[in-house]
């Protein structure tokens, strides 16, 4: 399975590091499906003159649990999260929430701009033969409860 849809989020601090990266890999980006949450797609929109982005609600007012839901649900293949090391953030019980959810997923997510490279550069990305393993919550979901 090919990588179709990408989501790109990033804190304030790290926006401009975010949108410098995609703009110098429009090309890579051109046949993907964007999701952004609401403040990094709409710089992306401004930088790149892409209409095309779905723009979530920012992070800090439910847009990261609206990209966590989209994850859960499979809409998203790969999600590019440069999160802020260095401040702390209002909504930090969402962005954990998002990132566990990714990993639930077993969907492949970036942190910073080194990971990112290597995933948008990585054959896997236009593969279609390549089956990331789909997680198997059965006995989980089918545990019985008394
Ligand atoms: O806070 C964010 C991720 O946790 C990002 O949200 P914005 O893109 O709306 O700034």
């Amino acid at each position: 399975m090919a990588v179709k849809s990408v989501a790109l989020v990033a804190h304030d601090n790290k926006k401009k590091e975010l949108v410098d990266w995609v703009a110098e890999n429009q090309t890579r980006f051109a046949s993907l499906r964007l999701y952004a949450s609401g403040t990094t797609g709409r710089l992306l929109k401004e930088n790149l003159g892409r209409d095309d982005i779905v723009c979530l609600l920012s992070g800090p007012l439910g847009g990261d649990q609206q990209i966590g839901a989209k994850i859960a649900e499979g809409e998203i293949d790969l999600l590019v999260f440069f999160w802020d090391p260095l401040e702390p953030q209002p909504h930090d019980p969402d962005i954990k929430a998002l990132l566990r959810i990714a990993a639930l997923w077993n969907i492949p997510v970036a942190c910073n701009r080194a990971t990112a490279e290597f995933i948008l550069t990585s054959a896997y990305m236009t593969d279609d033969q390549h089956q990331p393993k789909k997680p198997d919550f059965s006995s989980y979901t089918g545990r019985s409860v008394s």
